[in-house]
């Protein structure tokens, strides 16, 4: 299935008083995201199957200023074979790829080319990681990724409009940038470490998604705090109330930091939990992450040798 089978976010109207009634009870969800890591959610015999499932939603991503189109080239590589083949035989999959590849716009051609459509190219954009560039270069870069052959844009919000209240400011522009993608699929990055509060990030999910976001995406990894599970659950309960409102599933992407299995799988467990199985696919959940991967490799061959590559790798608590 490719993003243009997908089914779009058409957004709705903005609608101030979506935003008004938003309310977070921040220490219950504080409370509730402490309890989940300790919760043995996931049976051991089934952490090889659900680890493997977390790789097939990874969003490989490289976004360094000394990215190379080697580097680029050697990470589509193994976008496209994950995992050993011998472990793969193993754990009984014929094969697997990651979610897509996620890269800078000048990457871009390099990725489409190493990847030959078998997976997405993601594109971040719109000035990340600030968003901070003039307003219509922002809309250029996202038209010329798009031109460029991502299919997946990733645009990072105004966070100055989620500090000013400025809610119609923030849909306005996410709007927009959602016009500029045409059949690309849009992924909002909200920065969730910059905006202060959980009431801030549940509402700037919420007015992003009414301007047509077709995944809301917690950070760009630069912030000093990127994913967290409270900032998740939060905007996992936004996506659902979202769904109610506008009967439309939008998709969730954790990014920043998250590089362990064990916290892949608690992702994956609160997902669960807050969505249901239909958001544990690739087309309704990514994450973003330049290192889980190798740490999922390394869990996945001692499951099978009871060895690990490395020896610093200790098994998921
Ligand atoms: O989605 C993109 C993030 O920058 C990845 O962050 P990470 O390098 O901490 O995995």
């Amino acid at each position: 299935m490719t993003a243009s089978d997908l089914p779009r976010n058409a957004g709705m109207p903005f609608d101030p008083a979506v935003v008004e009634a938003v309310r977070v009870n921040t220490p219950a969800t504080l409370r509730r995201a402490a309890t989940i890591p300790a919760r043995r959610s996931v049976k051991k015999d089934h952490q090889a199957a659900w680890l493997a499932r977390a790789v097939s939603m990874i969003d490989l991503t490289t976004l360094s200023g000394d990215d190379t189109p080697g580097r680029v080239r050697r990470l589509c590589a193994k976008a496209l074979s994950p995992v050993r083949a011998d472990l793969l035989e193993a754990i009984g999959l014929p094969d697997l790829t990651t979610g897509a590849v996620c890269v800078y716009h000048d990457m871009v051609p390099v990725a489409v080319e190493a990847v030959a459509g078998r997976i997405p190219v993601a594109a971040v954009s719109t000035g990340f990681p600030a968003g901070l560039s003039p307003f219509h270069l922002r809309l250029r870069e996202i038209e010329e990724s798009v031109a460029a052959g991502a299919t997946e844009i990733d645009i990072v919000i105004s966070r100055r409009h989620v500090l000013a209240g400025d809610w119609a400011a923030l849909y306005d522009e996410t709007a927009q940038m959602r016009a500029a993608c045409r059949d690309a699929h849009m992924k909002a990055i909200l920065a969730t470490g910059e905006l202060g509060t959980l009431k801030n990030v549940m509402k700037a999910s919420m007015v992003t998604m009414m301007a047509g976001s077709d995944f809301i995406k917690t950070s760009t990894g630069k912030e000093a705090v990127n994913a967290t599970l409270p900032v998740s659950l939060t905007m996992m309960r936004a996506i659902r109330a979202y769904d109610a409102a506008a009967g439309f599933k939008v998709g969730y992407k954790p990014a920043g930091g998250v590089s362990k299995a064990k916290d892949a799988i608690t992702y994956l467990a609160l997902l669960k939990e807050e969505l249901g199985d239909r958001w544990l696919r690739p087309d309704l959940f990514r994450f973003g992450a330049s290192s889980l991967l190798g740490d999922i490799e390394r869990q996945l061959e001692h499951h099978v040798t009871g060895r690990y590559s490395s020896s610093h790798r200790h098994a998921i608590g």
